[in-house]
């Protein structure tokens, strides 16, 4: 069991790396997709399932957790990963996101950080840096999240240079919080909207807190695609090539192909279980809504090479119906068909990354999925 927390960076093609994160809870192989565990489950999938699927890692979330069942609760319980039989790594996001997305009543005071109403029984609950912290510490979290405030875009530069300026207030007084904790890791989270020298000025601060690794956030909400790929060239050069990126909330197979071009090691997004349980399949040639009636016939399944049974042995006629049907079984087969699209097409990255032929894997994949749906 190694005590430390290491980031191996074993090779670059361009800009994409191929790295190794070794925690003493296990290795993770990046550029990596960590499929979302919401409240402690990542919805429709056995845990040993999702294992199977090459994740080395999920992400729990801090918001759900701390209003039910509660993180002391949690903690008398014997932590997250004995509760839930995940012995791997887990990363939990701080809640901040988590609260402005689903909370009613909420109030962002630079001192006392975040306050709001659960959106489950309306209690009224207060995080500040150091509770997300501690929220996190008690879930027995290991890669824990500074609590930020991202802003949604598009927003005026005041607003975003405001938010950015605390969310890099908060960030010192997590790493005070979370203090030497061997073995486990706090990020920083790099804010500054979709304006480079607030981007810039927001990495410089963090990467001068020497943290173990660095999220770039604020992206993904709302911005075009250009315009978070355009951040990311901006923000990757301030921060320590030696540290992990993590791209937070990211995203569809196309975002990840090109934000792992430019430099981003890791990757969470509900898109591949969320779109499972509305019945969208992500396939090696593109999406296939199965609710679409032109499967109703169709024995066909997903991906006759596919080595995930829902995608090889499935008809997509049976898995319309089942969608039709609202059959919960629709919903677990395409969450285990999506979510093993995402790690076979992170094996394909990092086999590419390996072999020095990441752009020419990028653009095959592309063109296989602008084929469309044979
Ligand atoms: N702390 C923090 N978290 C962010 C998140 C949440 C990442 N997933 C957390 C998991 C932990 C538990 C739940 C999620 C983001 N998610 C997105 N976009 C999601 C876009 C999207 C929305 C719906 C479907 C698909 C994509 N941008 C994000 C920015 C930030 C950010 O700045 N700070």
């Amino acid at each position: 069991m190694s005590e430390d927390f290491r980031f191996t960076l074993k090779t670059t093609d361009g800009d994409a790396r191929l790295g190794e994160i070794t925690m003493p809870r296990g290795q993770i192989r990046t550029p990596a997709f960590m499929p979302v565990g919401t409240a402690g489950t990542v919805k429709a999938m056995y845990l040993d399932q999702v294992r199977d699927l090459g994740a080395d890692i999920i992400l729990g979330n801090t918001y759900h957790l701390m209003l039910r069942p509660g993180a002391e609760r949690v903690a008398r319980l014997g932590g997250l990963h004995s509760l839930i039989r995940w012995p791997h790594p887990i990363l939990t996001d701080s809640g901040g996101f988590q609260v402005m997305s689903l909370a009613a009543l909420r109030e962002i005071d630079d001192k006392k950080g975040v306050t709001f109403k659960s959106h489950i029984d309306g209690s009224v609950h207060h995080m500040s840096p150091e509770r997300s912290i501690e929220i996190q510490g008690l879930l027995g979290s290991d890669i824990q999240m500074q609590l930020d405030e991202c802003v949604r875009l598009p927003a005026e530069r005041p607003e975003i240079e405001k938010s950015t300026e605390m969310s890099l207030r908060w960030a010192e007084r997590c790493r005070e919080a979370f203090g030497d904790q061997p073995g486990k890791a706090m990020f920083g989270i790099v804010q500054g909207g979709d304006i480079p020298d607030l981007r810039i000025r927001s990495a410089r601060g963090l990467a001068g807190l020497d943290l173990k690794g660095y999220a770039v956030g604020g992206l993904a909400v709302g911005e075009p695609q250009d315009v978070m790929l355009d951040m990311l060239e901006t923000t990757l050069p301030e921060l320590p090539a030696q540290k992990p990126r993590y791209l937070m909330g990211v995203g569809t197979p196309d975002d990840i192909l090109k934000s792992v071009a430019r430099g981003i090691d890791m990757f969470d997004c509900v898109m591949p279980t969320r779109a499972g349980r509305h019945g969208l399949a992500f396939t090696r040639r593109g999406k296939v809504n199965l609710r679409n009636a032109r499967h109703a016939e169709d024995l066909r399944p997903l991906d006759e090479e596919s080595d995930c049974p829902a995608a090889r042995d499935y008809s997509r006629a049976y898995l319309h119906h089942l969608v039709r049907s609202n059959e919960s079984l629709g919903g677990m087969l395409l969450t285990w068909n999506n979510l093993h699209y995402y790690q076979y097409l992170m094996q394909g990255i990092r086999a590419a990354i390996a072999e020095g032929r990441y752009a020419t894997f990028m653009a095959e994949t592309q063109n296989d999925w602008a084929r469309g749906d044979i």
